[in-house]
């Protein structure tokens, strides 16, 4: 079998690829394949080791059919056209729990920043303005004790719930369609309506998928309910909250801060408003960008491509 991985991922999963004797291509330039080279190089090869920079569309996969299994080097899978591939019959897969805690870290150092405006006040070095002890100006917040609501308490969002009760003895709220009866015991987290979520939180933190369910779900009508002191931090994908509408809730003083690992449109453009607000930390989609978890995923991608090849259950099928 033929596996194609169209971008300079880690070599611990191909090694696992090329142990079993499956042959793999990987793009290994900086910049990833144009939409033109993807196809073309997809039609030579059986599998493909995905990562959520591709669009995978219907177009793609009608025109892709005879893949056998697209295995996903991310959690997230929005970027495959998951009922045209089911139509299809080609299996998808992905790397759940490879980036956990690296995801989780960089929601809770979100959190952080913004809560005492680092970003900003870093660039004010930059520029020379630190000229003398100010007492009044750039104060920021604390966290001790605060209540933290967590939208989509799953893998990372539990592990980001940890991080606020251990650090500073936040009380938890979440809001997901099941219950987490882990997080109910070990946290004493609480379910609640996601507009309960939104008026009780002093700081929201969105750890969903991005689904047509959740796309655009702060937007302005959620930031209104929320705390004019809140915090609202996004490291799940920039479409489950509308930007203009964050600039906005932003500008009018509806939410205090904002914390982003993900925007969109995604590159953020340099002109962004929200990258020169006091109050604001973005960064460019780095939640799983350590040496640990880039390895770790590239590790469980393989497992799913290794495990159909042998006819075993594969390890993370996305249904
Ligand atoms: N910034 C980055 O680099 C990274 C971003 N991500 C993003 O984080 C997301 C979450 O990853 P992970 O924690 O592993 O996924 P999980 O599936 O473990 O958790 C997602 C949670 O979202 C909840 N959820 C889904 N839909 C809804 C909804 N409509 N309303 C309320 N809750 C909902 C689910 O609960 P329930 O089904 O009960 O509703 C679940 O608890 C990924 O899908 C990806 O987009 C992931 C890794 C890195
Ligand atoms: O895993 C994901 O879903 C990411 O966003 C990038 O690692």
């Amino acid at each position: 079998m033929k596996i194609l991985v169209p971008l300079n991922i880690p070599d611990t999963g191909i090694d696992l690829l090329k142990k079993e004797g499956l042959k793999v291509t990987k793009w290994t330039k900086d910049l990833p394949m144009t939409k033109e080279d993807l196809y073309k190089a997809a039609a030579q090869h059986d599998a493909l080791l995905s990562t959520s920079n591709y669009e995978l569309d219907a177009e793609f996969l009608n025109a892709n059919k005879h893949l056998k299994i697209i295995s996903q080097y991310a959690a997230g899978y929005d970027n495959i056209d998951i009922v045209a591939a089911k139509r299809l019959g080609i299996p998808i897969a992905n790397a759940p729990n490879s980036m956990t805690d690296a995801t989780a870290d960089i929601a809770f150092a979100l959190v952080l920043a913004v809560s005492r405006k680092m970003f900003y006040m870093h660039k004010t070095i930059a520029k020379d303005e630190w000229r003398h002890f100010r007492p009044q100006a750039h104060l920021g917040i604390e966290l001790k004790n605060k209540t933290v609501g967590v939208f989509g308490l799953g893998r990372i969002g539990l592990e980001f719930a940890r991080r606020c009760k251990g650090a500073y003895g936040m009380k938890v709220l979440y809001c997901n369609r099941s219950t987490n009866k882990e997080a109910e015991e070990e946290l004493q987290a609480q379910k609640v309506s996601f507009n309960d979520l939104l008026e009780q939180s002093d700081i929201i933190s969105a750890h969903c998928a991005l689904t047509p369910d959740t796309k655009h779900k702060f937007d302005a009508g959620a930031f209104k309910k929320m705390k004019s002191s809140a915090i609202f931090v996004n490291t799940a994908r920039g479409q489950v909250h509308n930007e203009a509408d964050l600039i906005a809730a932003l500008e009018q003083g509806e939410i205090w801060g904002a914390g982003l690992d993900v925007t969109d449109p995604e590159p953020m453009k340099a002109d962004n408003p929200l990258l020169s607000m006091e109050q604001v930390a973005v960064t460019p989609h780095i939640g799983s960008a350590t040496l640990e978890a880039r390895r770790q995923m590239s590790v469980f991608a393989a497992r799913n491509i290794i495990a159909f090849y042998k006819g075993e259950p594969i390890p993370y099928p996305v249904s």
